[in-house]
């Protein structure tokens, strides 16, 4: 694999001013040389060269980036083609690169995988970067970046480090004594086990946290038929998503509407109303509804302002689960509506003429900050991470009701090497394949 040279298309493929083919490994001199029928230029110096095709047509005047091994991305020859973004230039510098002995078109992925086989990365900041690149919001770009900056790899590192040093102690032990560990070494190496096992702990209890900011918080917006659910997810949505109508049950699947608010990455879920129903398409819509309600990281629930069940409204705040409670339809509102305006819980709402939904926003923005707080301690983002660290807790466990000398070394062991696979300090060929599966072309 890593005797081949590989070239593709790093930016997007669309019509733009200027597009970048990236080719990295042994032959990427070569490439250089067939291209601008010249010596390869300065290392890391952008020099604009005339680039030629396979029959010798001149094809683009562009600049060419050289980057000798192993200061590049990869850590191979790399070289840039900082091209003129048209289609057929694209294609004419594609085609003649294909044609050079010994370089081939890459697959997804490929670069970073490189730049992780020679060191350049590892394997978290290789998953910060796919993140980064597909970040939307604020809050996701600022989880990849912390992440592509070593933190979680070097939180993982120290993690490791503290047990392999455990490990050392435990492994004098067994050159001297008999079966059991000495007692004063046990009682320190178990010591040192339980407080890592402790913030081990807190770090997973924010799993949820990391996985939502990267695939997206869930908002579900529930309530009784006609409340006006739909008119409201179009209204923060700013767009018309949802189909609304007069006829109660108009909606009836799920529908999730990507949305940034506050630089956080929202998934809005419209629902069917709740209510008993004999029509069969109509109560799977229902059970849709609660199955996504009880999921949720925050749910909205709106009562219909235009009929009298605004005072209800009050005994829903008392749920365990984050919720907003709004009133709808706050143009038609009913002459008891006005007893909770005072109640700053509940949020009255007119879709139609735009009342309270800022103040609504807000609210919802200040839930999220509440609950998805990223100043703190980074979190795991990938089910990988957390895998890994409970399997590092489940060994640290074994080892606390562990006396005999060797086993305690065992399951040491197997906690530090639990941590290596996340990072990847421990090389695992299947972890590679699963991590780079997802990565776009040209990375
Ligand atoms: N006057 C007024 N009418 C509204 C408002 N919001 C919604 N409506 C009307 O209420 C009716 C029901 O709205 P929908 O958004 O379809 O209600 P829903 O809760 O999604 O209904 P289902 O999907 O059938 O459960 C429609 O005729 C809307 O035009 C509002 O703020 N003011
Ligand atoms: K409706
Ligand atoms: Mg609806």
């Amino acid at each position: 694999m890593v005797d081949d040279t590989i070239f593709a298309v790093a930016t997007a493929r669309v019509r733009a001013g200027v597009a970048i083919v990236r080719v990295s490994g042994p032959a990427a001199m070569r490439a250089v040389e067939r291209l601008s029928r010249r010596e390869v230029p300065p290392p890391r110096r952008a020099s604009r060269r005339r680039l030629y095709d396979h029959e010798g047509d001149l094809v683009d005047d562009a600049l060419v980036l050289w980057f000798p091994s192993p200061n590049s991305f990869t850590g191979e020859d790399v070289a840039e083609f900082h091209l003129h973004g048209g289609r057929s230039v694209i294609a004419g510098v594609v085609e003649t690169l294909g044609l050079i002995p010994g370089l081939r078109g890459a697959e997804a992925g490929e670069f970073s995988r490189r730049a992780v086989v020679h060191g350049k990365l590892n394997l978290t900041e290789a998953e910060a970067l796919a993140d980064l690149i597909a970040a939307e919001t604020v809050a996701q770009r600022r989880q990849a970046v912390r992440q592509l900056d070593g933190e979680l790899a070097r939180l993982y590192d120290g993690w490791r480090s503290r047990l392999l040093r455990a490990l050392a102690h435990v492994e004098t032990a067994i050159d001297f004594s008999d079966e059991d560990i000495p007692a004063d070494l046990s009682a320190s190496v178990q010591g040192e086990a339980a407080t890592l096992a402790c913030d081990i702990s807190r770090h997973l209890a924010k799993a949820a946290q990391g996985r939502r900011l990267r695939e997206g918080i869930e908002i579900v917006v529930v309530g009784p038929p006609n409340a006006g659910k739909s008119t409201l997810v179009n209204a923060l949505a700013n767009r018309d998503v949802a189909i609304v109508s007069p006829r109660p049950g108009t909606t009836r699947d799920v529908l999730e509407v990507p949305l940034d608010l506050g630089g956080f990455p929202v998934i809005l879920c419209d629902t069917a109303g709740l209510h008993v129903t004999d029509d069969d398409v109509e109560a799977e819509g229902v059970r849709r509804a609660q199955q996504r309600a009880a999921a949720a990281d925050l749910r909205i629930i709106v009562h219909d302002g235009s009929v009298g069940e605004v005072s209800g409204a009050a005994t829903v705040m008392m749920t365990e689960v984050p919720a907003i409670v709004v009133v709808s339809k706050w143009d038609l509102q009913q002459p008891d509506a006005a007893s909770i305006t005072s109640n700053p819980k509940v949020i009255g709402v007119s879709a139609r003429t735009g009342f309270g939904l800022d103040r609504l926003r807000a609210r919802i923005i200040v839930e999220l900050e509440r609950n998805f707080d990223t100043s703190g301690g980074i979190a795991p983002t990938r089910e990988r991470h957390q895998g890994g660290l409970r399997a590092c807790l489940a060994a640290l466990q074994r080892m606390a009701a562990e006396s005999e000398v060797e086993l305690v070394a065992e399951e040491l062991r197997s906690a530090a090497q639990a941590l290596g696979r996340i990072t990847g300090r421990v090389h695992v060929e299947e972890v590679l394949d699963m991590i780079f599966a997802e990565f776009c072309l040209g990375k």
